[in-house]
């Protein structure tokens, strides 16, 4: 087979930052995705509906040069402070189509994140009364569990009580890296779903630290061992179809990770699908890549599924070395190696 025609896919997880960096975030996007849901990350965080409204905007104009457009979707960051009414605002609007919950200090740009989780429980009860889904960086920070521990406890402590408490309430449990979430997401309800990156497919902790550290591998959550992994690439491949796309691709400049005290987040928006493709192809699952990445996403979250689609051709190309971000540099996934796949322009299409 050396052609694959897939319905367009959408990300449901990633982060276009602001400013300059939208131009390349933008037009990265625009490539591949039919919509994607933009994190709210920024600093300040995007805690409201009129932030998100305004950063919408942005996007929206940064977008002009780009050969097509995407769709973005906006989330709300979820803070100790967040009340009911912004989430009943937030659910008056199409295009906000979630809220983020990040545990304060759990990743970039999260130390307006949430101190108390069950101090939230009101807001989550009016999230769960207007259909607006949750989603959930899943690690705790308590400095005595282990980085590698994180998401697995943050399971049993947090998010658990939290489904059992809230049983109509949709979560999203973003980029998943453990057996743990694949069988908490497994067992859970069709309420419960989960992203997975095309990295923690590709990759495992012995892929960033041994013969060497590769900063640019790191992200959080962590990558995880080998059996892990697997346990993702089963799900990912699996006839549950609560495992959707979402890429988490996290732009940073060059010299933030190659640093004494480097950032979390790997690029990938040059060669998403591409990056996604070779996992499946590797794993004899071709035929399972286009309700992966273009359907499963807009079922859970209620929305139409695409019309348009795209196309793959099989042809070796040599990721760059280094794209521009903003005035800057990023090192993206698989800088310099060669791809199986490339998506083939929608201009040649
Ligand atoms: N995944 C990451 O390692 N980083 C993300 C934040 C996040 O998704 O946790 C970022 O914004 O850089
Ligand atoms: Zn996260
Ligand atoms: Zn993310």
């Amino acid at each position: 087979m050396d052609t694959l025609t897939l319905i367009r896919p959408d990300d449901w997880h990633s982060h276009l930052r602001d400013g300059p960096a939208l131009t390349q975030t933008c037009a990265d996007m625009a490539r591949y995705m039919g919509r994607v849901i933009v994190m709210p990350n920024l600093v300040p965080p995007v805690t409201n509906t009129r932030l998100a409204a305004e950063y919408r905007q942005r996007i929206l104009r940064s977008m002009h040069d780009a050969s097509r457009q995407f769709d973005p979707l906006m989330t709300l960051y979820l803070t100790d402070g967040t009340s009911a009414q912004d989430i009943r605002e937030a659910a008056a609007t199409d295009w906000l189509a979630a809220v983020k919950l990040y545990p304060a200090g759990a990743t970039t740009n999260s130390d307006a994140g949430v101190n108390s989780l069950e101090a939230l429980y009101p807001v989550l009860a009016t999230m769960e009364e207007v259909d607006l889904p949750l989603l959930v960086h899943g690690e705790v920070t308590d400095a005595d569990i282990d980085i590698f521990d994180r998401e697995a406890v943050f399971i049993g402590e947090h998010l658990a009580p939290i489904v059992e408490r809230f049983p109509k309430l949709r979560v999203v449990l973003e980029h998943i890296t453990t057996s743990d979430a694949v069988e908490f997401v497994k067992s859970s309800g069709p309420q419960v779903g989960a992203t997975i990156t095309a990295h923690h497919l590709r990759l495992n902790r012995n892929d960033m630290l041994v013969g060497g550290i590769k900063p640019h591998y790191y992200c959080l959550p962590i990558l995880k061992r080998r059996q892990h992994q697997d346990a993702l690439r089963e799900a990912a491949i699996c006839e549950d179809r609560s495992f959707f796309i979402g890429t988490d691709s996290a732009p940073h400049e060059q010299q933030a990770k190659e640093s004494a005290c480097g950032c979390a987040g790997v690029y990938t928006a040059h060669a998403s699908l591409e990056l996604y493709a070779e996992v499946f192809e590797d794993l004899n699952a071709l035929d399972r890549l286009e309700d992966f990445a273009s359907l499963r996403g807009p079922d859970f979250y209620r929305r139409p599924r695409n019309t348009e689609q795209v196309c793959l051709r099989r042809v070796s190309w040599k990721v760059p070395e280094s794209i521009p971000l903003g005035e800057e540099q990023m090192v993206p996934l698989g800088a310099g190696e060669s791809l199986r796949w490339q998506v083939i322009e929608a201009g040649a299409q």
